[in-house]
């Protein structure tokens, strides 16, 4: 049973009779507005925008929509269970924070904030290659005990992947997250028309500046050349040559769980099992990379179907509210990752958001779970849902 559950016991009456001092939205929506007033044109269509006309983007919400929650009745759940195992560990909810990078541009606190909000929550947070603050700051902020993965952008410059994995293993992160649909940025029409891309303004590179092998390359120092770095990111950041014989490389080079995220397709399972990995992720990366791409809780029981629960999936690509959550968990997802929601968080309200989008999503899947007569969210099956 989750501490936070126990102690918070969910409840809207609860959460009524003690509203929110701050005054934060609740509503998913209102959260994306206040985001949309408080961020300029170029970082709010960065986090909000998808690749090409958005289609995937859009299927990724409309996937959830025709798919229904059947409730059952009398089935005692006054109390429940909230946890879920991964790699030998409990975690408090089927829960994580999505990686995210460049959290600069929506907070000053970036993602300091993110992740000191996670710590609060017992919520695990995967940090991102790309993220404007180094790893080992993260983890730090975060304090020892708090649940942590880290994600891999896999570099062209060998030398830097494996720097970053020892580095991220030294800072105390439990699971490398290796997301592969990113070994480029995809064709992304709002950043094109707002000639908006962080990186090139010196944001989310904290993990590659200060990294030995990255700084070893380089003639001058980040601090005297900042440009050079840059270009010398720009040429190393992603590889688009990788194959699957090359994961043996990241197996001899970390001794955590690997998962590899951004699987869609049902043949790339079957590889993933074969290769030996520890865990999958099914995504599509929020519809920001291939347009036109089937929408991510589409392919979750594709991928369910071929893994028979021999490695834990995870997914995300569309989390917005607690049925989401169970609708996920229902097709076969362990846990979920949860990313724009709470970007709007950060941007409204720095670490009191994201702390806030995450406990309402939480305290509503929990509610949800309850009111579709479950009691443990890992009994969660197929049979609660019906197709519309
Ligand atoms: C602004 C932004 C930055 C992101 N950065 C990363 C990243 O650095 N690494 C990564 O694996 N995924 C990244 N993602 C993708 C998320 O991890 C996740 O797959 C996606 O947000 C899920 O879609 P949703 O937010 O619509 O639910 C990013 C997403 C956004 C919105
Ligand atoms: C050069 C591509 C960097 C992308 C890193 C951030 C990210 O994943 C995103 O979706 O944006």
């Amino acid at each position: 049973m989750s501490n936070f559950g126990n102690q918070h016991q969910f409840s809207i009456y609860q959460t009524m009779t003690n509203p929110d001092p701050n005054r934060l939205p609740v509503v998913y929506e209102e959260w994306e507005k206040k985001a949309r007033e408080v961020l300029d044109d170029g970082p709010f269509y960065y986090v909000a925008g998808g690749a090409g006309g958005e289609h995937t983007m859009k299927a990724n919400l409309q996937a959830f929509q025709s798919r229904k929650i059947v409730p059952r009745m009398l089935t005692n759940v006054g109390e429940r269970d909230l946890t879920i195992e991964l790699f030998g560990e409990t975690y408090s909810f089927p829960v994580l924070h999505a990686p995210i990078g460049v959290q600069s541009i929506i907070h000053p606190d970036g993602e300091l904030a993110s992740a000191k909000a996670c710590a609060e929550l017992e919520v695990p947070y995967i940090a991102s290659s790309a993220s404007t603050a180094p790893m080992e700051e993260i983890a730090k902020a975060m304090g020892d005990d708090a649940p942590k993965w880290f994600q891999l952008y896999w570099s062209k410059d060998s030398d830097v992947t494996a720097s970053f994995l020892k580095r991220a293993e030294t800072a105390g992160y439990s699971s490398i997250v290796v997301t592969l649909d990113t070994s480029m940025m995809a064709w992304r029409e709002y950043d094109l028309k707002n000639v908006y891309l962080p990186f090139l303004m010196g944001e989310g590179v904290g993990n590659y500046f200060t990294d030995p092998a990255f700084r070893s390359k380089l003639q001058k120092t980040p601090e005297e050349d900042p440009v050079s770095a840059t270009m010398y990111w720009a040429k190393v950041f992603g590889n688009p040559t990788l194959t699957w014989n090359d994961l043996a490389f990241l197996r001899e080079h970390t001794r955590l769980p690997i998962l590899l995220k951004g699987i869609l397709h049902p043949d790339d399972a079957k590889q993933a099992l074969e290769s030996g990995v520890d865990g999958l992720i099914v995504s599509n990366h929020g519809g920001r990379q291939v347009d036109g791409a089937i929408g991510a809780l589409d392919a979750l029981p594709l991928i369910c179907d071929v893994v028979q629960e021999r490695i834990p999936v995870l997914f995300d690509s569309g989390i917005r509210r607690g049925s989401d959550v169970l609708k996920a968990v229902a097709l076969g997802a362990k846990a979920v990752l949860v990313g724009r929601p709470c970007m709007y968080g950060l941007a409204v309200a720095g670490q009191q958001g994201v702390k806030s989008v995450l406990k309402n999503i939480i305290a509503d899947m929990d509610i949800t779970l309850a009111l579709s007569g479950e009691k443990a969210i890992r009994n969660v099956n197929k049979s609660l849902l019906m197709e519309a």
